[in-house]
């Protein structure tokens, strides 16, 4: 799957992931109105509403992105109805051709982590059957657990030609806390890089690894210090519009050949009619909104990219 990732950012010229986190409050009101019809139970309507609004995005942006990546905490907060509609949105978008990433954040003991990565990008087998149950093209994972926390992901990438996105530095305020702890002089998010560039030298791809990591646009310079850890690594990059990050930070999170990182927009673009600088489109026409923050934010990273050399 990284070997396909990197094939359709080189194609869309556009490193960039659309990220599928939908909240109530960016639900237009006309759908909203529509999804009261189709059924009783409010979870049931919220679900709906989320549905319909991912897609009415991700048909008008679709041609533009290699991929998406819907956050599963802002589906689960609507239990299991909420579930499908992150299935649904899944689906969905990989019948768009999109590659999906799926945020789900996870890590545990071996048999639990083992369990996580059936779930989201392994088969189970039943009745001599194989079934996808979830199915993303990668998971983002914690590494807090350590390695035997992370091989059975990585063992199931193998297996299904899938991938995953290690948390190292991540974009939030209070990332530092344990993650720039020094250790024998060396911050740990150093040392986490450099155990993710080790899981990923045994699951390489073509020209990059099936282990990728997640560094926040926010710490630009960490940035730059971990794409030399990790040469081989695909960095996901959230942080970039609503927590502050711009494309012209985010320039050495790349490799000289503009490949190697792809950068997280969440907000920025699904709520791009609340903003404004897209207001103009009305809430009618969000995804018309979201599909010029898209081509506002690959004009912002590839000048960037392009005015570094
Ligand atoms: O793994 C992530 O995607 C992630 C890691 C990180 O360090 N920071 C971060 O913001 N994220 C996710 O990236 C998205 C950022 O959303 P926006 O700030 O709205 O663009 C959310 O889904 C976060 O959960």
């Amino acid at each position: 799957m990284i070997n396909q990732l990197v094939k359709k950012i080189k194609e869309t010229k556009a490193p960039i992931v659309v990220g599928l986190d939908p909240m109530i409050s960016f639900i237009p009101k006309h759908i909203l109105e529509e999804a009261k019809e189709v059924s009783e139970d409010p979870l049931e309507q919220i679900a709906h509403g989320i549905y319909e609004y991912n897609k009415g995005i991700v048909d008008r942006v679709w041609d533009l992105i290699p991929a998406v990546k819907p956050q599963i905490a802002m589906y689960e907060q609507f239990g299991v109805p909420g579930l499908v509609a992150f299935k649904k949105t899944v689906d969905y978008c990989k019948k768009k051709g999109l590659v999906v990433i799926g945020d789900i954040k996870r890590g545990d003991i071996g048999s639990t982590s083992a369990a996580y990565a059936v779930g989201h990008l392994g088969k189970i087998e039943w009745n001599g059957k194989k079934i996808a149950p979830f199915d993303e093209d990668f998971a983002t994972v914690n590494p807090y657990l350590g390695s035997d926390g992370i091989n059975p992901f990585i063992d199931i990438c193998k297996e299904e030609k899938k991938g995953i996105f290690v948390l190292v530095k991540t974009s939030n305020p209070s990332s530092g806390e344990f993650q720039d702890q020094l250790i024998d002089g060396k911050p740990l998010y150093e040392l986490v890089g450099e155990k993710v560039a080790e899981w990923g030298d045994g699951a390489m791809g073509d020209d990059y690894s099936y282990v990728g990591a997640v560094v926040g646009a926010t710490y630009p310079e960490m940035g730059k210090v971990l794409r030399k850890i990790m040469p081989k690594t695909y960095i996901l990059v959230p942080g970039y519009g609503a927590q502050g990050g711009k494309g012209k930070d985010l320039v050495h999170f790349f490799n000289e050949d503009g490949l190697g990182a792809i950068v997280n927009s969440s907000r920025g673009i699904i709520a791009a009619y609340q903003q404004d600088a897209y207001k103009q489109f009305g809430e009618k026409n969000y995804a018309e909104a979201s599909r010029a923050a898209v081509e506002d934010m690959i004009l912002d990273i590839n000048q960037a990219l392009e005015g570094r050399n």
